[in-house]
């Protein structure tokens, strides 16, 4: 395992942007700059990433640009775009931030590359295979050779595959929007009960996480995540940000926070677990009724349960099943409560002890990771791709979650 193409020689990089149509040019967003800032959103709003049968479109808001690609050691050469010369309309992006990888037993310097977006009219020009190549080339001027990336289609050679599952918290509404069926036999009524919540959390000393919390959450953290093979590993000033987001985001009530994140302290004022999700709302496309969607996505969590035993310890790991079903059962009644519809989470990490027994649903979509310049036996996803079962005993071995 290890890099493909060990040249790593920056002198040898091209000093000079790749040629583009001569329609277009290569623009560097300063998203510090709300006008730009308003681009990038009106490009993604109207053509990132749809589902198979474009009832949703993703709706990533400025302040989820903010927290995404301003993580530390961000760069501005690294939000790239491509205008139209004539009148400098913004018609392509793709971004790289800095992190730091572990595959296994190897750490390495990597970025991550994430909100490849061409407007729709432009497709099939070979934007996106250019927008590639040349931010390949602005990341290699900064000494570093190689990629962690994240797709709904299948390209050659994934590291991994995750499966996607949807936990209902409104029910009706997404079944009004047509993303939940009424199953035969049962009644509306019937449905909304199985999703029903209890309003208010149930695990002692849950409360939000705070910037004092950080030196022991990033400890906790750090052990929990050896047990994957393919992690990121982060600094006390990247969990921060990452858990915490910006000063502004910090100061924000729940109902607005882009990320929000959990700890439970225990009554020695030790800070024994810690939960987060990420809000991105989806577009409602060609709906009368509804105009948005709420979700919440599972994003990084870590618990002292089972961690001083061997994580495939059969004791251990109902500990950390029973563990984990109340945590995350807390993040669903946190998530609702700030009025998102759908909770959603991977087969990664180890998800797949409370998937089923919390009523997540499996989803029609997959998520494949690729490594760039980088070969690796592949990781497993929690479940297995020829009967796409949940793999319960061994879980998966991925601990990235990709935004
Ligand atoms: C996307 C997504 C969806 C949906 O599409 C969805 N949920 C409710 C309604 N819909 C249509 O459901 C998920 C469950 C787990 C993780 C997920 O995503 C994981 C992170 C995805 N970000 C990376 C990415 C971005 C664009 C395209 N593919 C992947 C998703």
């Amino acid at each position: 395992e290890g890099p493909i193409d060990r040249r790593e020689d920056v002198s040898r990089v091209p000093k000079e942007p790749y040629a583009i149509l001569d329609l277009f040019e290569w623009s560097d967003l300063d998203i510090e700059d709300d006008s730009e800032m308003s681009e990038l959103y009106e490009l993604l709003y109207e053509h990132y990433v749809e589902d198979h049968d474009s009832t949703f479109r993703f709706a990533y808001g400025k302040a989820f640009f903010n927290w995404a690609l301003k993580t530390p050691g961000w760069k501005k050469q690294w939000h790239l775009g491509v205008r139209v010369k004539k009148t400098k309309k913004l018609v392509a992006f793709i971004s790289a931030v800095p992190a730091t990888l572990r595959v296994r037993g190897n750490t390495f310097k990597a970025v991550e590359i994430n909100f490849l977006c061409v407007h729709k009219q432009l497709r099939n020009k070979r934007l996106a295979p250019l927008l590639i190549k040349e931010i390949t080339r602005r990341v290699h001027l900064e000494n570093v050779w190689q990629a962690l990336y994240t797709s709904g289609t299948l390209l050659p050679s994934p590291i991994s595959t995750c499966r996607y599952a949807h936990r209902p918290l409104n029910w009706e509404k997404l079944c009004d929007v047509g993303f939940s069926a009424l199953p035969l036999g049962k009644t509306r009524a019937q449905m909304v009960a199985k999703y029903a919540l209890p309003s208010i959390t149930k695990c002692t000393g849950l409360r939000r996480m705070e910037v004092r919390d950080v030196d022991a959450v990033h400890s906790l953290f750090t052990r929990f995540q050896k047990r994957y093979q393919l992690t990121q590993l982060f600094t006390k000033e990247e969990l921060t940000h990452l858990l915490l987001g910006d000063d502004e985001e910090q100061e924000k009530p729940d109902g607005e926070k882009v990320i929000v994140t959990y700890v439970v302290e225990n009554t020695e004022k030790k800070i024994t677990d810690f939960f987060s999700f990420y809000v991105l709302p989806f577009t409602v496309l060609n709906n009368s009724v509804y105009k948005s969607l709420g979700v919440g996505y599972l994003y990084y969590y870590a618990t002292e349960t089972g961690l001083d035993k061997p994580r495939y310890d059969a004791q251990a790991t109902n500990e950390l099943k029973k563990r984990l079903e109340n945590l995350i059962s807390d993040a669903l009644v946190l998530a609702k409560g700030i009025g998102m519809d759908v909770f959603n989470a991977m087969t990664s990490q180890d998800n797949v002890l409370f998937l089923e027994d919390l009523k997540f649903g499996p989803g029609d979509g997959f998520l494949n990771y690729y490594l760039f310049n980088y070969k690796a036996f592949p990781v497993g996803g929690g479940f297995d791709s020829q009967t796409r079962e949940y793999e319960l005993e061994k879980r998966s071995d991925v601990g990235v979650v990709m935004l």
